[in-house]
């Protein structure tokens, strides 16, 4: 996916400036910033929520900003922060939702075993027959994401997809999107809050401030401390371990 020159105001507030921005087949990439920077602005209008002209976003020859939104459906799934899935669905209905690009009248054997497989990776199977309106917040998340994965897009874009999770499940989501973005080719775009676990899952990490892009690359190299430190007005730390890189908050004495 090659983002080129894209920007966007809502009414006169610019929230982004002249992004740039390459995200490879096969590549996690963690999309970093301080609340309100424009993360979901820009993964609305991959995903076609919002819609800009100016700038492109290519994938191969096409432009994504200027597909149909049924053509769009079949290569992009997007998973919002918040979303309304109808309640009264159950949990494989839910998920299968996500074949509508690409069913027909009804879904044919290939499209009940994406479902079902999609289900299963996102440790839904005993879930299956629950109704959305019976299950917790994290587990109404993890459909969400099983949705896009029975999907099955080149570009996946989620947006803050482990704020309701708990450590385990955030942890195994994040390794999800990494394998199937490694074994299916995808471009997957994450909006994550969490500086660590973007250093840990994500091979680009490209961070947002004021509207621009001003970092971009894999964390040992772009995350800097004093970088940081500016956009999100706390002085950190980078400690690079064993290949690890992480980001620790520099405390003075606690009250
Ligand atoms: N519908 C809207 N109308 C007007 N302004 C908006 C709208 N949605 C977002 N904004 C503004 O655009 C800016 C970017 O918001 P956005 O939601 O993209 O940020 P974010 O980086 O995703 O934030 P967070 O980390 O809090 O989710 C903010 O200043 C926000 O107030």
């Amino acid at each position: 996916m090659r983002i080129r020159d894209v920007e966007f105001a809502y009414g006169r507030h610019q929230v982004l400036r002249g992004i740039d921005l390459d995200v490879a087949p096969g590549t996690v990439c963690a999309l970093l910033g301080p609340n309100g920077s424009g993360k979901s602005t820009l993964t609305k209008i991959l995903a076609g929520v919002l819609r800009t002209r100016h700038g492109s976003v290519r994938l191969g020859h096409t432009d994504l900003l200027r597909m149909r939104p049924r053509e769009r459906a079949k290569v992009v799934a997007y998973v919002p922060q918040s979303s309304e899935v109808p309640f009264e669905l159950t949990v494989r209905e839910a998920v299968t939702l996500g074949r509508t690009p690409h069913m027909g009248m009804r879904p044919a054997a290939r499209d009940l075993a994406v479902v079902e497989s999609a289900v299963a990776r996102l440790g839904l199977t005993e879930l299956a027959e629950r109704r959305l309106s019976d299950l917790s917040g994290g587990q109404a998340q993890r459909v969400l994401i099983a949705r896009a994965l029975a999907q099955e897009p080149r570009v996946l874009l989620l947006d803050e997809p482990t704020s309701a999770l708990d450590l385990r499940y955030q942890v195994e989501t994040l390794q999800i999107v990494r394998q199937v973005a490694r074994e299916e080719g995808v471009a997957a775009l994450i909006a994550i809050h969490d500086l660590n676990h973007a250093a840990t899952f994500c091979q680009q990490v490209v961070l947002l401030s004021g509207g621009r892009l001003v970092a971009d690359g894999p964390a040992t190299e772009a995350y800097d401390a004093e970088l940081l430190g500016r956009v999100y007005g706390l002085p950190v730390e980078v400690l690079h371990d064993a290949g690890q890189t992480q980001v620790r908050p520099v405390l003075g004495p606690l009250a």
